[in-house]
């Protein structure tokens, strides 16, 4: 009989100003994944699982500092949870001196995708980079080979449009001008205009994007003749408000007028198939109506629409703990084979180490938030949704399989001017 308990060090991004306090949500997640796969008696049979959470406040000083608490503190830790792409930066460089996986259910740096710089990392929220396949796929089906990038200089942002000039080269699409800004993009938006841009790409987080959008108003950089791919994880009403809060020179008209048409692409977080019967046996809606539940106890309105953050991303948290547990297990098997145990893991067993990379490495699960796998970097794969802002709410045009190339189209695309704008001036020749 094995017995015993295992535990597991988590760091969720909880009460910080800055960046993404997604913990809010996340941890619950986990939390209740944690006391599904302990009440499985088929799953690390004896055992039982701990998580250890702190709050980052998605610093990374702090966020070390809690990594330090959890490793010099009894009991030894097995592995770290870790949300924020800072926070995982840094304790994923520093986590293989312990010999210590760690899984971020929070992190879309491409920077992250580095195995000489993380060799134990594995992320269940996938890469910024997973949009870049599904504009190239958007390019080729609607004919534009010409399109104009803009960008606000953010690491993230930088990396990711790094990684789309390789697609567009390798694709034969020309980016004719590649504009970023630091907080205020009204000169990047006039160049634009001089450059003829017809079909731009936006990377900026949502108050960078709200600036642009009066931006691009004023610049009348819309309309029939302009597509624009914004990135579609804002909230839905974005571009309508904190106007007066954030200072915008554009009414929630002018905003709607210039925003009416643009496309959106953002990865799967909810797995879409909402009767289909998960590994934890329940539905992705059957999660949202748990998770619902928890988080009213813990004293959010749910009912008046006042989510905590992360509540997008809190099926990566939940499925981020199977796949723990179901690694575990897996390892658990190979090393009883040895009449060893994961009780014999060490910081400076490798071997132990090894054997859950390996496993976690070879992942593969009907999850919430659909199929959880990873790339060879520890990326995930995930599916992208495509959508179009029509009439002031988002319709949903497709979804795009990267991995199979698959594009499901819905037939429901409306462009301004009646017809798919073109990627330049069109010079009608007189006959
Ligand atoms: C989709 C988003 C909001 C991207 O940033 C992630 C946070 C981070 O990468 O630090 C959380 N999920």
């Amino acid at each position: 009989r094995r017995d015993g308990d295992l535990h597991i060090g988590g760091i969720f991004p909880m009460e910080g100003e800055g960046g993404w306090q997604g913990g809010q949500a996340c941890k619950p997640a986990a939390e209740l994944a944690l006391a599904d796969v302990n009440e499985r008696l088929d799953l690390l049979s004896g055992f039982k699982l701990y998580i250890h959470s702190n709050d980052s406040k998605c610093e990374p000083g702090l966020g070390a500092s809690v990594m330090y608490n959890l490793l010099y503190n009894p009991p030894q830790k097995l592995l770290l949870l870790a949300g924020c792409s800072t926070v995982c930066t840094t304790v994923a460089e520093a986590a293989k001196m312990w010999n210590l996986m760690v899984l971020c259910y929070g992190a879309s740096s491409p920077a992250l995708s580095d195995r000489a710089r993380f060799p134990t990392l594995f992320r269940t929220h996938p890469s910024a980079t997973v949009h870049n396949p599904t504009r190239i796929k958007l390019m080729q089906k609607f004919g534009w080979s010409r399109i104009a990038i803009l960008q606000q200089a953010e690491e993230v942002f930088i990396s990711t449009v790094e990684d789309l000039e390789a697609h567009c080269k390798k694709a034969g699409i020309e980016i004719v001008t590649r504009q970023s800004f630091l907080s205020d993009p009204a000169d990047a938006v006039r160049n634009l205009r001089r450059q003829d841009a017809r079909v731009i790409v936006g990377l900026f987080y949502v108050v960078a994007a709200r600036r642009v959008l009066c931006e691009v108003y004023k610049h009348r950089l819309y309309g029939k003749s302009y597509v624009w791919f914004f990135i579609g994880w804002y909230e839905d009403n974005w571009f309508e408000t904190n106007l007066e809060k954030e200072g915008i020179d554009c009414s929630p008209e002018q905003m709607r007028e210039a925003a009416e048409g643009h496309l959106t692409t953002e990865a799967l977080m909810w797995n879409q198939n909402s009767n289909q019967t998960t590994i934890s046996g329940m539905t992705s809606e059957d999660f949202r109506t748990r998770l619902n539940g928890a988080l009213r106890e813990a004293g959010y309105d749910i009912d008046g629409e006042r989510y905590p953050e992360g509540y997008q991303e809190a099926p990566l948290a939940y499925d981020a703990v199977w796949a723990v547990a179901l690694a575990f297990n897996k390892t658990m098997e190979k090393l009883e084979k040895s009449g060893l145990s994961l009780k014999n893991f060490t910081y400076t067993n490798k071997k132990i180490a090894d054997d859950i990379y390996e496993a976690i490495n070879s992942t593969s699960f009907l999850g919430v938030s659909g199929l959880v796998a990873f790339s060879s970097q520890g990326d995930r794969i995930a599916l992208t949704q495509i959508e179009q802002l029509t009439d002031n709410h988002y319709v949903k045009l497709g979804y795009y399989d990267t991995q199979a190339d698959n594009l499901t189209w819905l037939e429901r695309e409306r462009w301004v001017g009646g017809k798919v704008p073109p990627d330049r001036t069109v010079v009608v020749n007189e006959l």
